[in-house]
């Protein structure tokens, strides 16, 4: 169920783009003519606004190099990428810029929070980065999904690991981005703050509509998504529904990924 009818800014009613997010044959070279290499090799996928896709690929398969061309950090080197109807190819780098600040919300397996700011101070961040009014009813309940209402005062190093990736998620919610981009973002977790995170993922996709993409090794992390992507060499090798760990584990040793 969807509760945030009034989030979809602008891009509700006639002309609504199905998909938050959509790559329409890109390919990543890196390195010169002659000795590069091809870390994506014509990547064509839709993203559904309000899904929850998970990235899993052996290593050296084009992971991260999918995300940060997915969520404009990098520029493919051919096709193209569009977040909602927005050419990311076409924009200049100030525009990017604005772009990842307004629409994009990441979080990282390093939570990368500011230790000398409080827990609203770093949620805070991007709206204020963006010029953007701050609203004191939204970030309290941002701070409240996540479950930090009480600590909003307090820094990072006063709080664990897990309630530090809440902060890191509040703060990627804040700006109600088109998608947020998880790379590893239980990596640094122990297992059952790990399942918390990803059941909170969870929860902003079914709850608030949010579309989360998420790179992951982790085949229990993975079964939290609605779609699983698998690359191999550069390409989408395969993709699966409503997954479950057992059969992402199977996926990926067939891929070698385990080998
Ligand atoms: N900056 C770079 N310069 C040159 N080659 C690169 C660069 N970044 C990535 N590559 C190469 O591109 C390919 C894909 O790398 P990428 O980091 O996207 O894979 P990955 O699936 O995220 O790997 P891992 O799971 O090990 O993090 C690899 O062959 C890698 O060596």
């Amino acid at each position: 169920m969807r509760t945030e009818t009034n989030d979809l800014r602008g891009h509700s009613g006639a002309g609504f783009p199905a998909f938050a997010l959509r790559l329409d044959g890109v390919v990543k070279e890196y390195g010169r003519a002659g000795r590069a290499v091809r870390a994506l090799d014509g990547v064509s996928v839709g993203i559904e606004r309000g899904s929850f896709t998970a990235v899993m690929g052996p290593s050296g398969s084009g992971k991260s190099t999918f995300l940060h061309c997915a969520a404009g950090l990098d520029k493919p080197s051919g096709g193209s990428v569009f977040l909602g109807d927005t050419d990311l190819g076409a924009m200049d780098e100030t525009r990017l810029t604005e772009l990842r600040r307004g629409r994009i919300g990441f979080v990282f397996q390093a939570f990368n929070l500011i230790p000398a700011l409080s827990v609203r101070q770093n949620v805070e961040l991007p709206l204020r980065l963006a010029g953007e009014r701050l609203d004191p009813a939204w970030l309290d309940e941002v701070l409240a999904r996540v479950g930090l209402a009480g600590r909003a005062a307090h820094r990072p190093a006063e709080l664990s690991g897990g309630q530090q990736q809440r902060v890191a998620i509040a703060r990627a919610l804040i700006t109600r981005p088109d998608v947020v981009f998880g790379d590893e973002p239980t990596g640094a977790l122990d297992t059952m703050t790990a399942r918390e995170i990803l059941s909170l993922l969870r929860s902003c996709v079914d709850e608030t509509g949010r579309t989360v993409v998420m790179v992951t090794h982790d085949p229990v992390a993975a079964s939290y998504a609605d779609t699983v992507l698998f690359l191999a060499d550069g390409r989408i090798a395969d993709r699966m529904q409503a997954p479950t760990a057992d059969r992402v584990a199977d996926r990926m040793t067939h891929l070698g990924a385990w080998a």
